[in-house]
């Protein structure tokens, strides 16, 4: 197995802490172990891939760390807080936003108010301020509506701010996902497939757009990825799964030339196709 647990990615503080680690994780279901034993980090401002073939347990993993499905052992480390097993909400405040692999957002409000409502934990005003709208609640209400145009405008979808979530085309609604989750100011965002049904130019862009994300918003980034390309340009880091157990961890290059990974994705006798 190639190892970079050593290996510190790009624009990486080369002592910071991990922002998230993973210790020896098992999610069986009745008789199926879907995760086996998988320990992993994300290092500080990172781009990390977790990749395998249909079925090698990365969905399963996924919802483990965002609280969505309990592990059977193992434990979960936000920076320095334990978050094994906490409902998502609470892993959620603690800084890890996710995106889900089907798209949810409220189609019939605007993009802003899609990130509104996701900023809605972040503010002070109560049920009190809310309805006699005092000025304290009038102010965060023009403050919520800065935040959420300047998250809309970085993530490139700006111009759109008033139009109905379910009229935007699908890379933009895949975007206003993404502002969505940094509404919630996170240190870590996890995407499921994030590039699904993006055409080719679309997944391009979204490459760069990534590593801003990393470089600009100080995040680390962990992905459930398909797309071979887009996983390879993105990566710092890539794990990789296969049966629920974790067969190589490295760079681009490590894993592209890893003989159990090629052969988990090909077969032995298949590797004339691409992975
Ligand atoms: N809620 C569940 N109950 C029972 N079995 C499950 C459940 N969720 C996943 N599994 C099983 O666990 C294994 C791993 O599935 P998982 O969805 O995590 O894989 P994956 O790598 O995300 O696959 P894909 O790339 O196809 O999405 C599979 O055998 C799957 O059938």
């Amino acid at each position: 197995m190639t190892t970079a647990s050593q290996e510190t990615p790009q624009g990486a503080a080369a002592d910071a802490p991990p922002k998230l680690r993973a210790e020896r994780i098992t999610v069986k279901f009745g008789g199926l172990v879907a995760v086996n034993d998988v320990s992993f980090t994300i290092p500080d401002r990172s781009v990390v891939s977790l990749i395998g073939p249909n079925g090698a347990g990365k969905t399963t993993f996924f919802n483990v760390l965002t609280g969505l499905y309990r592990a059977t052992s193992g434990r979960v480390l936000l920076g320095d807080k334990d978050t094994t097993n906490l409902v998502p909400h609470r892993i959620a405040a603690l800084g890890m936003a996710r995106t889900f692999q089907n798209i949810r957002l409220f189609g019939l409000m605007t993009a802003e108010e899609n990130v509104k409502v996701a900023m809605h934990s972040r503010l002070k005003s109560g049920p009190f301020h809310t309805v006699v709208r005092t000025p304290r609640q009038r102010r965060e209400e023009r403050e919520a509506r800065e935040i959420a145009r300047e998250l809309l405008d970085f993530v490139g979808i700006g111009k759109f701010a008033d139009e109905y979530a379910r009229s935007l085309s699908y890379g933009d609604q895949r975007r206003l996902e993404i502002a969505r989750a940094l509404a919630l100011q996170p240190s870590i965002l996890l995407l499921d497939e994030p590039t699904a049904g993006m055409n080719p130019q679309e997944s391009a862009r979204f490459v760069s757009f990534v590593h801003r994300l990393r470089d600009e918003k100080d995040l680390s980034v962990l992905l459930i990825e398909h797309d071979m390309s887009v996983v390879m340009q993105l990566s710092d880091r890539i794990t990789v799964l296969d049966r629920g157990e974790k067969i190589a961890e490295g760079g681009p290059d490590d894993i592209r030339n890893d003989e159990r990974v090629i052969e988990a994705y090909l077969g032995k006798s298949g590797r004339s196709k691409s992975a």
